[in-house]
């Protein structure tokens, strides 16, 4: 029996008004991706990357065509965004640039909240920082740490949210090879062992390849 996927997209078309004019990013785009498997979305920059995985978790709207999430399905229109919000919480773990840290909370308080907002069981928390190699640091306040270091501690909140998907932008963007090298086997490591689909936009060439499958938006669209 095929394995259905958590995100399936279908005729997705995405543009930006400027002026008079729409000016189109992304055209009858088709994906999908099972649970267990990853797609790495390259493509120049201006292409269409982080235009996408916004789309993906509804911080965007689209214009045309279907997403559908976990069994979820949204199409253009309004009046979708308490969905969006809901999987966002419980079934969408994002790791984006702009990392969503609460400054008023510890590393380790953030990682908390969101394990405890998504319906996770408590307890874990600190053993993902420390797999992360942020163990040291999991009291600090994020404006405390440096951007690699926030990255790594958004990416524990992720996976203590054990979510169906994971989108991740440039999840290893302010690291040096080192250490992004640890953090993308960490990040392979927890998907293959939660089973998690992932998708990650990316310039960087080493971590696009070790996923299942590329997508290049610079030959889209
Ligand atoms: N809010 C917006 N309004 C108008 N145009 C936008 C908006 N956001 C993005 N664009 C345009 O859409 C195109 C795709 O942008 P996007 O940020 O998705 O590209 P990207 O592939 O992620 O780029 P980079 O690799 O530089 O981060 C670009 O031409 C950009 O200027």
């Amino acid at each position: 029996m095929m394995a259905s996927p958590v995100l399936a997209v279908e005729g997705l078309s995405k543009g930006y008004i400027s002026g008079h004019q729409r000016v189109p990013v992304l055209t009858d785009l088709s994906l999908s991706v099972c649970s267990g498997k990853s797609l790495a979305v390259v493509g120049r920059s201006g292409s269409g990357k982080s235009t996408l995985l916004n789309l993906l978790c509804g911080l965007n709207g689209l214009d045309d065509g279907r997403i559908t999430v976990a069994g979820e399905s949204f199409v253009a229109g309004a009046g979708t965004e308490m969905r969006w919000a809901e999987l966002r919480r419980r079934t969408i773990g994002v790791v984006f640039q702009d990392v969503n840290l609460m400054p008023a909370l510890s590393l380790l308080d953030n990682v908390r909240l969101r394990t405890h907002l998504a319906g996770r069981a408590a307890g874990g928390e600190r053993g993902w920082l420390e797999r992360l190699g942020m163990g040291a640091e999991a009291d600090r306040y994020p404006d405390q740490v440096s951007g690699g270091q926030a990255q790594r501690a958004a990416l524990a909140m992720v996976f203590a949210m054990a979510p169906a998907l994971i989108l991740a932008d440039e999840p290893t963007g302010s690291l040096d090879r080192h250490t992004a090298d640890e953090v993308a086997d960490c990040l392979f490591t927890v998907q293959q062992q939660t089973g998690c689909a992932l998708v990650l936009a990316t310039h960087d060439r080493e971590l696009a390849f070790r996923c299942d499958h590329v997508l290049d938006l610079s030959t889209t669209g």
